[in-house]
């Protein structure tokens, strides 16, 4: 896996001290967008902020694992599979066709 550039590293360190010492009610909980256009890092990003998690929650012993978990989603079937990861249409069980009535003309 490609090294991370500085403003990637910086998001999996926010990430990450939200996570060990962040408030995660879901109120105070961490809303992240990672938006940019193709190619700029985001799947290399999302990936490694996955493991970055899961490594920290790992390290916890007395953490109960079966009450964490994480939805790694793309908007594309392509993005998805690169993150390891399902269509947001297939994780919320959207349609993926817009389907519309036939009627008599
Ligand atoms: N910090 C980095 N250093 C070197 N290469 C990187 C870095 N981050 C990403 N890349 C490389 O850039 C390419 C595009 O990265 P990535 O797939 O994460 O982009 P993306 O924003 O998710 O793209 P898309 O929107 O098309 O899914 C990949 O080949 C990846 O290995």
């Amino acid at each position: 896996m490609a090294s991370l550039n500085t403003k990637q590293r910086d998001i999996v360190s926010h990430v990450a001290v939200h996570a060990r010492y962040g408030d995660s009610s879901p109120h105070n909980s961490l809303k992240l967008l990672i938006t940019g256009v193709a190619g700029t890092g985001k799947s290399i990003l999302i990936s490694a902020l996955f493991q970055t998690l899961t490594k920290l929650y790992d390290f916890q012993r007395d953490r109960d694992l079966s009450s964490v978990s994480v939805l790694l989603t793309g908007t594309t079937g392509k993005a998805s599979y690169n993150i390891g990861g399902q269509t947001i249409h297939a994780a919320l069980s959207f349609p993926n066709r817009k389907y519309r009535k036939i009627e008599r003309l």
